[in-house]
């Protein structure tokens, strides 16, 4: 599926134009079913946009926001997605949405990923706006290259939900949506941002294995066209 670039001079006028564009997305689902759902990446990257998007006058009340993954660690760690969502996104006018966590309390991750898929099974089906990441090793989501789940992760018969994934660039073990919960998104769109996530994303977008560069899973099967915004 071919992908859409969007280019912008800076990280700051990417993250006024990106959430232009969602805020536009889950109003359009208000106005056509009533509620609008959204799963978000954490990291680094994201945060401005976040920032960005909070202050957009739309029916908050309405929108639901997930993530596309998760560590296995709770709110108050440090590198929870959660915190960073809280933080930079559930503040301002957005306060007023709706969030539903990855992570549950649980005494394993593959409990935790078992409650989690019944926890967000009425949501995102399909999601109204999906935004991933990627790192510098072409992962998104939790897809880490040589991740124990990975081929269950990408297969596109695996059904929609939560599931485990380890790996060695992953830190924690992580809880993610499968390939099948994010790849039919409404708006889906991949943020990146700095010369070396572009270098990157050329070599993705070459040939080679998707095992080799999770991202290119995406790329070329998502059933959504890929909306790609980048800023150096
Ligand atoms: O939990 C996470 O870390 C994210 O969901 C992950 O997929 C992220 O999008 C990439 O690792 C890029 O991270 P940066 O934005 O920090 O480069």
């Amino acid at each position: 599926m071919a992908a859409t670039m969007h280019n912008f001079a800076n990280a700051a006028e990417l993250a006024r134009n990106l959430a232009d564009k969602v805020a536009a997305s889950l109003s359009t689902a208000i106005a056509k079913k009533g509620t609008a759902e959204i799963a978000v990446s954490g990291g680094s990257t994201p945060k401005a946009f976040f920032q960005e998007l909070s202050t957009r006058d739309l029916d908050w009340t309405k929108v639901t926001i997930t993530l596309v993954d998760e560590r296995f660690v709770p709110a108050d760690n440090p590198r929870s997605n959660h915190l960073l969502v809280i933080s930079n996104l559930l503040q301002n006018k957005a306060k007023a949405a709706k969030f539903q966590p990855l992570y549950q309390p649980a005494a394993t991750v593959e409990e935790a990923a078992r409650l989690s898929t019944v926890a967000t099974a009425s949501i995102g089906n399909p999601f109204d706006v999906v935004i991933l990441g990627m790192g510098g090793d072409g992962h998104t989501a939790s897809f880490f290259p040589g991740g124990s789940n990975l081929a269950v992760a990408l297969d596109p018969k695996t059904p929609r939900g939560i599931i485990t994934m380890d790996a060695e660039g992953a830190g924690e073990p992580r809880l993610t949506f499968t390939f099948s919960s994010l790849q039919d998104a409404g708006l889906l769109v991949l943020h990146i941002e700095g010369d070396g996530k572009k270098d990157v994303l050329a070599k993705a977008e070459g040939a080679g294995d998707e095992a080799e560069m999770p991202i290119r899973a995406v790329l070329r099967r998502a059933a959504t066209p890929v909306d790609i915004y980048w800023a150096p």
